[in-house]
């Protein structure tokens, strides 16, 4: 008698990345039932043609955290979202070139917070208050040049905080730079380049080597080929 294989759950973000996700997914043969297509769907938790495997679907902060969990073996989510949690539980082996943006400081075009503080240079900073939905790294970031970041939470549209007298500056995600454009600011500087990556639980990986390993290399072989 065989038995069948443990359960392999597979996180992947709602929003922005999904689109640009699936074909990966699809071309590393995994296809969802067809109520992962039905916007009218309330259903989170997704069958696939392998009788084994299941996708849930999770905003993209939580991708990461169910991984690192245990609650799903793989996943994908961007490494904004991996340096903001810094999870020791995630190993994340592969770029899978999607996503692409870059986490960066931005500040009212027309200084408006010029206070104490050197307007646009960094470097000559003293203390900064900054909106953001990564106020660890942005935290980092600043500390390690000596610069204390009082850092205010927010999770979206953060481009208004700075007009709206909430902060000096943000930290965002910026890919074509209209968002910021179109609300008033300009990009001071670059923390990190981002694009999304393949995640795996460590501890799934060192009990089920052979069947996650052998995803990972199925989904280099998908980007290697350029599927997306
Ligand atoms: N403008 C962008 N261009 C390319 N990739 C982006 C962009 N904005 C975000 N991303 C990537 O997509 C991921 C999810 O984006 P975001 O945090 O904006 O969530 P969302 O798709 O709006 O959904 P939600 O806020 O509901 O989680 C980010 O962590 C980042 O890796
Ligand atoms: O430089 P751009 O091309 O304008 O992209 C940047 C925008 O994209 C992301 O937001 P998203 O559209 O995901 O919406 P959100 O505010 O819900 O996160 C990010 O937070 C910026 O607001």
């Amino acid at each position: 008698m065989t038995t069948s294989p443990d359960p392999l759950v597979i996180a992947l973000p709602k929003g922005r990345i999904l689109k640009e996700c699936m074909p990966l997914i699809r071309a590393a043969g995994i296809e969802p039932e067809a109520a992962f297509d039905d916007p009218d769907s309330r259903q989170l938790t997704f069958a696939t043609n392998h009788p084994h495997i299941r996708i849930i679907r999770v905003r993209s902060f939580d991708v990461a955290t169910f991984v690192a969990f245990g609650a799903a073996q793989l996943g994908v989510c961007g490494n904004d979202v991996l340096m903001e949690f810094e999870y020791p539980e995630l190993y994340a082996p592969l770029d899978l070139g999607i996503g692409r943006c870059r986490l960066s400081v931005a500040e009212l075009a027309q200084g408006a917070d010029r206070g104490s503080l050197t307007h646009g240079d960094p470097s000559q900073w003293s203390h900064v208050r900054i909106a953001t939905k990564y106020p660890e790294v942005t935290r980092q970031h600043f500390a390690a040049r000596g610069v204390q970041a009082e850092c205010v939470k927010l999770n979206g549209a953060m481009e208004l905080a700075p007009t709206l007298g909430l902060c000096s500056r943000i930290v965002d995600l910026v890919s074509t730079g209209s968002t910021l454009k179109a609300n008033g600011l300009v990009e001071v500087e670059t923390i990190a380049e981002v694009s999304s990556r393949l995640i795996v639980n460590r501890a799934a990986l060192k009990v089920r080597p052979a069947e996650l390993n052998g995803w990972i290399d199925t989904f280099r072989t998908v980007v290697e080929k350029g599927a997306a």
